[in-house]
């Protein structure tokens, strides 16, 4: 789930591609880039760390250029190093550069037919990597001097019929454009919108809406699934359906927890959503125990409050902030290693005793994946003086790994694979587990757009939407990228720093 943005302006982009990558930060936290377009050359700053870190005066000033485009990365394939970190360029043909959210299921098949058939060489593990050069080599193909729209579309519909996964990308061809698309089951988003100013119409496009608001951008639309936009250098966009059989299933997970509550996505209010599995949590609660002696519902920041405060007005309990969140530590769920993340979670968190002394406590988190945050919390509940702490979980018990762009590679270090929500419930050492349904999650996300009758819901169910996964898949999914296995790859490719072919500003 990492973060992308493109912009096609009348005046410099930096600073828009900058503004709109810090609000896109909460999807990835790893490293950051942007590429920059001025007449047929590219500028490039990319590397590990936050966006505030990765761009100083000194790149900005260099980032010259109406067009760009711009990435904040949370892996999910391939390695940590700064040489993954994106957009990606390759020269051949035009010079085209690449941002990419999501996750190719067939990357290694693709390279490998890719050295042998098409004659291009990948040079890191990343397969945002072979997606551009699944690009480059269906535009080549093209064969055009000068590409108009109908080129582009063409290559997209062939990336379509190669590419497997989940994908929503970006791409800056020089001199021509800007192109992005979506997978055909729409399983990440992407949206568009555009601003009016005076030397003429600008347009962006992004993978959350947010983006676009707080540049004064007006939202347009999504982009369908299978479909893809193009927007040549003079403002000229066109649109077209590049894919068959295509169906809206976005990701469920993005409601949850991965995108912001001020963003809509696929025509839904994430707050909304979120304030619907709020509701739809306090009617289980009560149909579960109509008696329950909950004192007060005490949300996990920082994803969680919006769920939380609903149920709480629902129920009719008091709703009470009893954790102080740590404005400078960033989401403990995206941070790259169990370690960290385990000592990030108390760093975070810190409680407020007298909203947990001598009372029954209902503490509500958005989900439970690893279970690095909740074991930790109901300790600190606990140690605060709490009567009795109960869990709920606005999301259902995740049991299974995701391929589609949200790094959890392996079943077993799920908690609740394998466990039922009562011994989840021991585990993290909670006296009443409550998780939400899966149907009421997906009847919260359709009751804002009726139109989405599918989900990518893998992680709930292990159903794999794209219909590209087998159990052989999985099990050298989880060997590759399993904590142990990602642990000793960082360390691999600590000293491998990027070697890019454009303009490359250190
Ligand atoms: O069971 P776990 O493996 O701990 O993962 C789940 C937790 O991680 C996320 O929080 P995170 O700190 O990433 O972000 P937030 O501040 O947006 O809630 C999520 O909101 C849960 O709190
Ligand atoms: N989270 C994502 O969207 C990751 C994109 C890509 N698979 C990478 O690892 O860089
Ligand atoms: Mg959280």
């Amino acid at each position: 789930m990492c973060g992308i943005v493109g912009i096609v302006a009348k005046s410099y982009v930096n600073q828009t591609i900058f503004d709109a990558l810090t609000v896109l930060q909460h999807r990835g936290q790893d490293a950051a880039g942007m590429v920059t377009c001025e007449g047929n050359k590219f500028f490039l700053r990319k590397d590990n760390g936050l966006v505030n870190e990765v761009f100083r005066t000194r790149h900005m000033k260099r980032l010259v250029g109406n067009v760009g485009i711009g990435h904040v990365r949370y892996p999910t394939a391939g390695s940590s190093s700064s040489a993954e970190a994106q957009p990606f360029y390759v020269n051949s043909p035009y010079g085209i550069a690449l941002a990419h959210n999501g996750n190719l299921t067939n990357a290694e098949e693709l390279a490998d037919k890719m050295f042998r058939a098409d004659l291009r060489h990948i040079n890191t593990t990343s397969d945002s990597e072979v997606l551009l050069n699944v690009v480059a080599h269906e535009l080549q193909r093209q064969g055009k001097l000068k590409p108009q729209a109908e080129d582009m579309f063409e290559a997209v519909r062939r990336v379509h019929e190669r590419c497997k996964g989940g994908y929503a990308a970006v791409a800056m061809i020089t001199g021509y454009g800007m192109l992005a698309f979506r997978d055909p089951n729409g399983i990440r988003p992407l949206t568009y919108g555009k601003r009016e100013t005076e030397q003429g119409t600008e347009y962006m496009v992004a993978s959350e809406s947010v983006a676009l608001d707080i540049s004064g951008f007006e939202r347009v639309r999504d982009i369908e699934p299978g479909e893809a936009i193009y927007i040549d250098m003079d403002g000229n966009v066109s649109t077209q359906q590049c894919a068959e059989g295509t169906q809206l299933a976005p990701c469920l997970f993005e409601y949850v927890y991965l995108a912001r509550p001020d963003s809509i996505i696929d025509d839904v209010h994430v707050h909304n959503s979120r304030m619907r599995m709020g509701k739809k949590l306090a009617e289980k609660v009560l149909r579960e125990r109509p008696d329950h002696d909950i004192d007060v519902i005490i949300p996990i920041p920082d994803t969680s409050r919006t769920s939380a405060m609903e149920m709480a007005k629902d129920l009719g309990v008091m709703f009470r902030e009893g954790f102080i969140k740590n404005r400078y530590i960033g989401r403990t769920f995206i941070m790259p290693g169990q370690t960290q993340r385990k000592k990030s979670v108390r760093r975070k968190l810190n409680p407020i005793g007298m909203e947990f002394k001598d009372k029954v406590v209902m503490l509500v988190d958005d989900s439970i994946v690893r279970g690095t945050t909740s074991s930790q919390i109901v300790e600190m509940a606990r140690d605060a003086g709490a009567k009795k702490v109960y869990f709920a979980s606005a999301a259902p018990a995740v049991k299974f790994p995701n391929v589609y762009g949200i790094d959890m590679p392996a079943a077993e270090e799920l908690i609740a694979h394998g466990r039922t929500d009562d011994e989840v419930g021991e585990e993290i050492g909670c006296d009443w587990m409550i998780y939400q349904d899966l149907d009421d999650l997906k009847a919260s996300v359709t009751e804002g757009n009726e139109n989405i009758t599918a989900f990518d819901t893998c992680v709930f169910d292990g159903q794999y939407v794209a219909g590209d996964i087998d159990a052989s898949y999985l099990e050298r999914l989880s060997q590759a990228r399993n904590d142990d296995a990602k642990g000793s790859d960082d360390k691999k490719v600590k000293s491998n720093k990027s070697s890019n072919l454009c303009s490359e500003i250190d």
